[in-house]
């Protein structure tokens, strides 16, 4: 079976034909790097962290890129606001997005360009433009005339007159079009600003990414992501910025966006407060099952989020982990046809997940060790292709919300406690400290092996 996505450009699922097969290129717009990360933003770079994985099963080599945005004007407000500097603001909120995203569970992204570092390339891409009749300065500024392209607005399908009635009515004196975007604009005092033709200024969003698809992946590539929201403007901008500097048909092949994750029913944003960060949910919930909650549903459905589906996710978890439990040395096997083949149909997660529930119940079906051991296997193997069960898991079980209960260190001082006082003879002081944990949550296991231990 091949591999299917759907191709927000065409509105169609279509047959994936990667340009290179050996070097398949994925980007991802990344964050804005101002604050704390949402969930919201999780679940984008999670299906996109899952179609990186699927990829890379499928091709010998993919090049998955998602970028950072260090330069905009939400950082600048943020310093401003704050007194700290935007170079602070800006590395500081990079490190807390690597943390949270690593402890998710996401892979790192193969390259991960900054803005800042490119703004060369996009100076040059910039003059391009303009000396292709695309674009042109006024006050300091660069504007992309939206008219000079015949056909802007394919991937959203608005129209230009679509596009000109609904700019907003204040429109800056400056543009000839109200549909004309900003791709460069004037450092005020104190603003960080590069020199460039037109003087002292800094980037508009949408020329940062077209100039890093280009310095890393070249003139057109196979798939570019990002969330529902970043249709209009940001992709059609990127597109008609890509495009007409370069003079090619496409800027991407196949373009493929997320769907909301909401809260009744509203998309969860930073502007209407109505979000978790994924750092406040990580000190509630293991990684692993805040990012199964978020791939339960189908990608391009709206997710409405509650802390119960997290909690849902967990107990499924325990029941995976409980299977591999015990097993010791489950050997590899590979990914059970059907969840490839469901996840190669535009990644239909619902139905890969319920292939795993049945590969859980077969093990508990099972009528004889071996029977059991092809099942842990099939599991092992379905789930690891999706990012799962990937731990030991007796570290899953020991996993415990932050500031709660005993550290490990503590636990395993008790257990040896215990055990001396059973060596001594001392039941009863043995039974007391079993007591005791249990009483504290920690449940004692005796076994051949030792003692285990895992929270309740
Ligand atoms: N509620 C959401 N559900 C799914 N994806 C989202 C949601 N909100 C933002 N995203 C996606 O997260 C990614 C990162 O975007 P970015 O860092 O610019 O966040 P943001 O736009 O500042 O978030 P917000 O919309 O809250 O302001 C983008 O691909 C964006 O589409
Ligand atoms: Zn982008």
């Amino acid at each position: 079976m091949a591999l299917s996505l759907y191709n927000t450009l065409t509105r169609a699922k279509e047959e994936f034909a990667p340009i290179d097969p050996a070097n398949v290129r994925l980007y991802v717009c990344g964050p804005t790097v101002y604050d704390y990360a949402h969930v919201g933003n999780a679940r984008t770079f999670s299906a996109f962290d899952l179609l990186a994985r699927l990829l890379k099963h499928l091709y010998p080599k993919v090049t998955y890129a998602r970028n950072i945005t260090d330069v905009d004007d939400k950082i600048i407000e943020r310093s401003n606001q704050s007194g700290e500097g935007i170079d602070s603001v800006t590395t500081r909120t990079t490190a807390q997005f690597h943390a949270d995203m690593d402890e998710l569970g996401l892979l790192r992204p193969d390259i991960e360009p900054r803005a800042t570092t490119h703004i060369p390339q996009m100076v040059a891409m910039i003059q391009a433009l303009v000396d292709k009749g695309f674009a042109y300065a006024a006050e300091g500024h660069v504007l992309f005339h939206v008219p000079a392209m015949a056909d802007y607005g394919r991937l959203s399908r608005r129209s230009q007159d679509e596009l000109i009635a609904g700019a907003r009515v204040e429109v800056a004196p400056y543009k000839q079009s109200p549909a004309d975007f900003v791709l460069w604009k004037p450092a005020k005092p104190g603003e960080p600003g590069w020199d460039s033709p037109w003087g002292k200024g800094r980037p508009g969003w949408h020329i940062e990414c077209s100039a890093m698809t280009a310095a890393h992946f070249g003139e057109v590539f196979d798939i570019h992501g990002g969330g529902l929201d970043l249709i209009f403007p940001h992709h059609e901008n990127e597109i008609a910025q890509s495009r007409c500097a370069h003079g090619t048909a496409v800027m991407a092949n196949v373009w493929m966006h997320s769907g909301f994750l909401t809260i009744a029913g509203d998309k969860m944003s930073k502007s209407l407060n109505n979000f978790y960060t994924a750092r406040e949910l990580l000190d509630e919930y293991p990684g692993e099952a805040i990012r199964l909650a978020l791939l339960t549903a189908h990608y391009r459905q709206p997710l409405d989020f509650t802390k119960e589906k997290i909690g849902q996710a967990k107990q499924t978890l325990d029941r995976w982990y409980g299977v591999l439990r015990g097993l010791d040395g489950v050997e590899a096997v590979p990914v059970p046809a059907e969840v490839l083949a469901a996840l190669q149909d535009d990644l239909n997660t619902p139905l890969a997940f319920s292939h795993l529930h049945e590969l859980a119940g077969a093990f508990h079906r099972a009528a004889n060790a071996d029977e059991k051991w092809v099942a842990a296997a099939n599991l092992k193997a379905a789930a690891g292709l999706l990012g799962f069960l990937g731990q030991d898991p007796e570290a899953w079980f020991r996993w415990a919300p932050k500031g709660a209960g005993l550290d490990e260190a503590a636990i395993e001082a008790a257990i040896q406690a215990r055990k001396d006082a059973r060596k001594a003879k001392d039941f009863a002081r043995a039974d007391r400290i079993r007591a005791d944990l249990l009483a504290q949550g920690i449940v004692l296991e005796d076994g051949p092996q030792g003692t285990s231990w895992k929270r309740a």
